[in-house]
């Protein structure tokens, strides 16, 4: 909620999404990826974007790991970080829409509350969920960082999935099973899903 008084938002800007949307020639949207740390946010976000960018579409990424190093820089791990990292990572996301831009915002937003909230601040038009999804155990076997052996070691407190709620997403837009299949099918499953809906719609 806004602390500051006097305040009069006009539109940003007397020019439309859709003249944005037409130039682009693309629908802007807010591909919200979720999932456990290690499940493929990232390498899955950064494969579709250079997928899509390959096909001529325009588009922005906003990596939790990166927000948190600018935007989101104050910002920890509690319940309360956490609601307020996704809610600045949904305004900003739904900035970029707004401009017709295909955003791929890739969060592990672990609750159900928390990916409500960034729907309602997105709109549930431009909000599509995309639950890239794999078990505990197959993220703790990969372990990238190597943040799954700290946590296990009580090294890291609040970890996602440990000692921090991970709630499956109960209707994601598509869900994308990482632990079985390749990186490919799981890439092609992705832009099936999503190319229909960024292709330009008539009249724009
Ligand atoms: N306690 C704890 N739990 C989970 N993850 C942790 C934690 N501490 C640090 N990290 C690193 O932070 C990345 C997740 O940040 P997010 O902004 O996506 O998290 S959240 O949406 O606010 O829950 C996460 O990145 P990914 O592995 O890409 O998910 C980790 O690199
Ligand atoms: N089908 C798949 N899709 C995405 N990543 C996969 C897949 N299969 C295995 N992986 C591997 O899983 C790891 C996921 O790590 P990362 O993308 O950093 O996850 P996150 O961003 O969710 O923390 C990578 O090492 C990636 O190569």
């Amino acid at each position: 909620m806004s602390e500051a008084t006097n305040i009069h938002p006009i539109f940003n800007s007397i020019l439309s999404r859709e003249k944005k949307e037409g130039l682009l020639k693309q629908n802007g949207v807010v591909l919200w990826m979720t999932g456990l740390s290690g499940s493929g946010k990232s390498t899955l976000a950064r494969a579709l974007e250079f997928a899509l960018h390959d096909l001529g579409y325009f588009t922005m990424l906003l990596d939790g790991d990166n927000l948190r190093t600018g935007v989101n820089s104050n910002l920890g791990f509690s319940e309360e970080d956490r609601k307020e990292n996704v809610r600045r990572s949904a305004e900003v996301s739904k900035l970029f829409a707004s401009a017709g831009i295909i955003t791929i915002c890739s969060l592990i937003s672990p609750t159900e509350e928390i990916r409500d909230a960034a729907k309602e601040i997105i709109g549930e038009e431009d909000f599509k969920q995309v639950f890239i999804d794999a078990p505990f155990e197959v993220c703790a076997e990969r372990d990238v960082k190597g943040l799954y052996k700290k946590a296990l070691a009580g090294e890291i407190k609040n970890f996602t999935g440990l000692d921090s709620p991970f709630e499956t997403p109960a209707n994601p837009f598509v869900r994308i099973p990482t632990a079985e299949q390749s990186l490919e099918e799981s890439l092609k499953q992705l832009l099936e899903a999503v190319l229909p809906i960024i292709k330009l719609t008539e009249n724009k």
